[in-house]
């Protein structure tokens, strides 16, 4: 694994973004099969800030966030955690990066159903060997709001509430960004505002960074950024953005 020690072109306060790729390329399959997922994104995402990823459906969002996360690797090009550049590194040491450094919260909440609400929450902690730092998890539970949840099994609680438990869980090690895809894919409105409002919170109040790929523009609407991609390129981005706004820029994709 390098490390850099480039300063940050972004507008944040932060000297370092949380995340960058620099002239992202992943392409999948060879010949006529070939496919650019990703097409030349550069992009710097600030530290304690919410940012949305939108575009049309193949647009290279899923592919970005994976790669952003070190779960899959570009073909060209640069990506950072902080001051780490992940090209270089093992497939041992990206495990022990996302392990360490990152969150995720996915569509499919993906608790494992024999443990308690609490037991899933530090699950990463413990498999790591970890303690938990107490007042921090506190800190977690109280605001995702599942104080009186924490003895409860998955199949004892909401959609809503299992959630907030997987939200917990990526937050308990503190990450430096949490990665979140279509965290509200499988919630009904209004488990999904509470999620998004906790998502919220989580950035404002507690300070963290989080990257969101939604198709959903009130989803959207509650980040300080959209990007959106298209055809594996960054094509546009709208700051402090409107439900109304987000809708009208992928209207634009379709015509
Ligand atoms: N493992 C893979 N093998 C081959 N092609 C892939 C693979 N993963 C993604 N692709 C292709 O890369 C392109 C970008 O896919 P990606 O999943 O990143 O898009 P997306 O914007 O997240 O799409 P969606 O909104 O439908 O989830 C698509 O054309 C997709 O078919």
């Amino acid at each position: 694994m390098t490390t850099t020690t480039s300063s940050s072109s972004s507008s944040s306060t932060s000297t370092v973004p949380a995340a960058r790729a620099v002239a992202a390329v992943k392409q999948y399959g060879g010949g006529d099969a070939a496919v650019r997922a990703l097409d030349g994104v550069t992009v710097a995402l600030p530290a304690g800030r919410f940012t949305a990823i939108m575009g049309p459906s193949g647009s290279g969002k899923s592919t970005l966030m994976h790669c952003l996360a070190g779960l899959d690797r570009l073909t060209s090009g640069e990506v950072y955690v902080g001051d780490v550049e992940l090209g270089a590194a093992s497939d041992k040491q990206l495990t022990l990066l996302r392990r360490e450094k990152l969150g995720f919260v996915f569509q499919s909440f993906n608790l494992l159903p024999t443990l308690s609400a609490a037991e899933n929450i530090t699950l990463p902690l413990d498999l790591a060997g970890r303690a938990p730092d107490r007042e921090w998890l506190d800190t977690v539970i109280s605001t995702v709001g599942l104080a009186d949840r924490l003895k409860h099994r998955p199949a004892e609680l909401s959609g809503g509430q299992q959630q907030r438990v997987a939200v917990a869980r990526a937050l308990a090690s503190r990450p430096e960004v949490v990665f979140a895809d279509e965290p509200t894919g499988n919630l009904d409105s209004r488990s999904a505002a509470g999620v998004l409002g906790l998502l919220r919170t989580m950035v404002t109040s507690l300070g963290q960074t989080l990257v969101l790929v939604t198709h959903d523009p009130s989803a959207a609407a509650y980040a300080d950024e959209v990007l959106f991609l298209a055809d594996g390129r960054l094509v546009d981005r709208l700051e402090l953005p409107t439900r109304d706004a987000v809708l009208a820029r992928m209207q634009r994709f379709g015509e």
